[in-house]
This record gives C-alpha cells, structure tokens and sequence, in this order.
C-alpha cells in the first residue's frame, strides 16, 4: 500500500570488514522518501556493502539500521523487503520462464495481493517504466536493456517505501541511460518512495539526485546537495587526486 506518509531509513555507525580489509567504517547515512540520495565513491569505496547492509544481505558489527524509527538490523534480506526496503540486482534475477507480467504478479502474490490486484499492479509498474509492450514477452528473449528495467519494476512490485539501485543503468549505451533516469526521478512522486542511487557517471549523478553521499576508503568524505558535492575539495581529490587544482573546479 502507497502511503503519503514520511518514511526514513537510516545507517547508524556502519562498520563492515572483510578480514583486514575495513570496507566501511563508522559511516552514517539518512533516506527519506520522496528523495533521490546518490550513493558516490572511487572504486572499492564501500557502496555495494552498504546496499547489501541496509538490504539486510550483510550484517554491520558494530552499528545500526533504523526504519523509521525501529531497530531493524537483524532483520534478514527477505524480512527487509517485506519491511519495505527493496533492491536491484547487478545482474538481473528474473525467473526466465515466465513472462515479463508473471514476474511482476510473482512479486505482487508475495506481499499477500490477490492475483487479480498483482496483475493490476504489475500493468501499472510496467507502464510507469514504459514497458507495456513487453508484458506477454518470456524474461528470457529480453534485450539487455529491457531486462534491467523489468528487474527495477519487480523490485516496485514488492511495493517498497526505499528502493536500492545499484548501478541500474550500467552496460546501458546513452539514450538508454537517459530514459531510465527519468523513469527513476519520477519514482519518489508516484511510490512515495526513497530512491538511493549508484552510478558511476557523475554528470548522471548529478542531474536526477537531491542529495549526494560520498564515501571513499569505507569512510564517508561528504555529503550535500549536487552543487556541494561537485566543488567540494575532498571530493575533488578522491576523484582527481592530489592534481585536483584547488579552486574552481568540479566533478
Ligand atoms: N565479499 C567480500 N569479501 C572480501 N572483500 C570484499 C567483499 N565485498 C567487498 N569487499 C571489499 O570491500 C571493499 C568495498 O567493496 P564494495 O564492493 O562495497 O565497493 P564499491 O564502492 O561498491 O566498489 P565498485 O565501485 O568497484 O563497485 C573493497 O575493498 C572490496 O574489495
């Protein structure tokens, strides 16, 4: 159910380490809905894990994952779904044999739909990404493209009040890119949903986000509007490094 009401999902004191290496490190980091945070960093920054902690795929010893409120970090990954926090995958995890709607109902029937309203729901999502056309086709005669996208819309079809989007639009050429990001700046009004963003292309970035959390070495380095962000020093030599110049120059 789409509620008007407003939602926060938050990281409190992230700490995630892989034997010696430290992959985050006392981060904090705050989601509304209505939002669109872009999750940023060099290589190895830390963002997949903290996606696969706030989705429950990863635990952070110590620290904390707050919904609304309420302690939620012991919650397993298909308890946070149901919770509402929703992700995408890297690669796409569509079940192959079925069509493009039957992914969607699939997902609609686990959060206690009746068939006939997961239908009606999953109609909606795929004319929301603009795939009306492809809801009779197999998942698995998709082009690359169009599979990413339905793998988003059966992430919407669990309904989630935070969807967690990492890199959705990579391997995708530009015009692409540019129609799925308009697709997900449109999200927060129609879900009243939190969107949280990677994506390496910071021009992307900085175009559909409202706000921007930067995190490098595990830690986080910043954190503000895109205009911030973009002439922030810091940020400026973990992207540049130490040849960043040191005034007027962005990202
Ligand atoms: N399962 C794992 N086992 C060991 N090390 C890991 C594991 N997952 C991540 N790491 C390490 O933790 C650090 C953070 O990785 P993470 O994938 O979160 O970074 P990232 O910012 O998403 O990077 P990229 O932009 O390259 O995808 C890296 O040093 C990575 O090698």
């Amino acid at each position: 159910m789409i509620t008007s009401d407003r939602q926060t999902l938050e990281a409190r004191n992230v700490h995630v380490s892989f034997g010696g290496i430290h992959a985050l490190s006392g981060v904090d980091l705050v989601l509304n809905t209505g939002d669109i945070l872009g999750l940023i960093g060099p290589n190895g920054a830390g963002k997949t894990t903290m996606v696969n902690v706030l989705t429950g795929f990863q635990a952070s010893k110590p620290g904390a994952i707050i919904l609304n409120g309420k302690d939620v970090s012991r919650l397993r990954a298909p308890e946070m779904a149901r919770a509402g926090i929703g992700r995408s995958f890297q690669a796409a995890r569509l079940f192959r044999n079925l069509t493009v709607l039957e992914n969607l109902i699939i997902a609609g029937l686990g959060m206690g739909l009746s068939k006939s309203a997961a239908a009606a729901q999953g109609r909606e999502i795929l004319s929301w990404m603009e795939l009306e056309g492809h809801s009779e086709q197999l998942a698995s005669s998709l082009s690359y493209s169009s599979e990413r996208r339905v793998s988003i819309a059966r992430a919407l079809a669990l309904n989630p009040a935070f969807v967690l989007l990492d890199e959705p639009a990579s391997g995708m050429n530009e015009a692409e890119c540019a129609a799925l990001m308009r697709i997900i700046t449109s999200l927060p009004a129609r879900m009243n949903c939190g969107v949280l963003l990677i994506e390496h292309n910071m021009q992307v970035i900085m175009e559909v986000c409202d706000r921007i959390h930067v995190l490098d070495g595990g830690r986080s380095l910043a954190e503000g509007c895109p205009d911030k962000i973009k002439s922030n020093p810091a940020v400026l030599r973990a992207y540049l490094g130490d040849d960043a110049p040191q005034t007027e120059r962005t990202i």
